[in-house]
């Protein structure tokens, strides 16, 4: 049995797969608006290629129970996902690197801290929503378009994901 805990969200770490979205992972920020407001600039590569259109939708996750058998995981080839948490509460991200199908142990579990979202790259592997502890809402900023952008792979064998 192949269990895996979560580690901590943090932009290094989640370098190989996309972005972290957050005021601490912001490589730029300035003052805009007179003074009033903070401009924590750039945060993420969202692309939906030269035939999609970025849109943003609302996902409401229940919440998974742990531990959690990742079986299965998923890729959009055509364009990035970024999730954006609505709520203050953690959530999983599970992951493994673009390129050929993953095998269990190239698989890499994340807890997402309240207020970090994430953007996952074109064809970085992943599993669905991971919401915890209860229903969570979050902003997806994804693609729309001709083409088939979402692949799913089983994997050899289950990773039981597990919070710190
Ligand atoms: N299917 C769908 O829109 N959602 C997944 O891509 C996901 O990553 O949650
Ligand atoms: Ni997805």
């Amino acid at each position: 049995m192949i269990t895996l805990t979560a580690s901590t969200l943090s932009a290094d770490a989640f370098a190989p797969f996309g972005q972290v979205l957050s005021a601490a992972s912001a490589a730029r920020q300035f003052t805009i608006n007179g003074g009033n407001t903070e401009r924590f600039h750039d945060l993420a590569e969202l692309s939906a290629g030269a035939d999609g259109r970025l849109i943003v939708s609302l996902f409401r996750g229940q919440p998974r129970a742990l531990p959690f058998a990742v079986s299965m995981l998923e890729r959009h080839p055509l364009g990035s996902q970024a999730f954006l948490p609505l709520g203050e509460r953690p959530y999983l991200v599970v992951v493994a690197p673009p390129g050929a199908p993953p095998s269990p142990a190239s698989v890499r579990a994340f807890l997402a801290a309240p207020g970090q979202g994430v953007n996952y790259a074109p064809g970085v592997w992943h599993h669905p929503l991971l919401a915890l502890d209860a229903v969570s809402d979050f902003w997806v900023i994804d693609r729309a378009g001709p083409g088939d952008n979402c692949e799913e792979i089983t994997l050899a064998e289950p990773v039981w994901v597990q919070r710190p």
